[in-house]
């Protein structure tokens, strides 16, 4: 097997936590660690762009650019049919409290919006995950998953993170958050643009 980058670790352009665990643990039957950008004391960049890859590929650029390292970054979010597609790129905005992030108060809205509007069961939403690797050079690679499901109310489960306790994949009756451990990477949008990445960046 051979690989399109040097070295066992790979940066991964990211500060959430959850994402970083995902990565790990779905990168690492291909013999690849992952490192965090906050691990390597890289700045968060404002995500200014107005798409998932737009803003996967401010985060995945500026971790190359500053460390000389190729950089695999993930912009991620939820599409609610009902609310015409929002969140989508602001999902992370929804939980903004100007003091940290609030996902009960960002999930909470999702409902009260879906109420207001009536909106009929079941209620379909997708994830949806872009990773771009960057490499120092400038070019990129993008690759992408959805994970199709629906929402409901009251939240479930205390697996995962951000949206996953209102979130019930295709195919399943319990949510993200509801999943032993690593179940949700086998399903999840992010599962899914990782094995595109890894068909992608290894032959063999
Ligand atoms: O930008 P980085 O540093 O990678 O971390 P982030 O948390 O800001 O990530 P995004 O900008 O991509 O925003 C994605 C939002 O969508 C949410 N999200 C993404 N993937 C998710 C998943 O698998 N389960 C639940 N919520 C998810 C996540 O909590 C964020 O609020
Ligand atoms: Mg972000």
């Amino acid at each position: 097997m051979t690989r399109k980058f040097d070295g066992d670790r790979l940066l991964v352009a990211t500060h959430n936590k959850g994402k970083l665990e995902e990565m790990a643990h779905l990168l690492s039957p291909f013999g690849v660690s992952v490192v965090g950008a906050g691990e390597m004391n890289l700045p968060e960049p404002e995500e200014t762009e107005d798409t998932f890859v737009g803003n996967a590929r401010i985060k995945a650029h500026a971790a190359a650019k500053a460390t000389g390292l190729p950089a695999l970054s993930d912009d991620s979010g939820i599409t609610i049919d009902a609310l015409d597609g929002a969140p989508g790129v602001y999902t992370a905005d929804w939980a903004e409290t100007g003091n940290g992030r609030d996902f009960l108060m960002a999930m909470t809205r999702a409902y009260t919006e879906l109420e207001a509007k009536g909106a009929a069961h079941p209620r379909t939403a997708q994830f949806r995950s872009t990773l771009v690797l960057a490499w120092p050079d400038g070019h990129d690679e993008v690759f992408e998953g959805i994970a199709p499901g629906h929402l409901v109310w009251p939240i479930r489960g205390e697996g995962g993170f951000g949206y996953d306790p209102m979130f019930v994949p295709e195919g399943h009756d319990i949510t993200f958050a509801e999943m032993d451990r690593w179940e949700k990477n086998k399903i999840s949008h992010r599962g899914r643009a990782v094995d595109m990445f890894v068909k992608g960046c290894f032959d063999g």
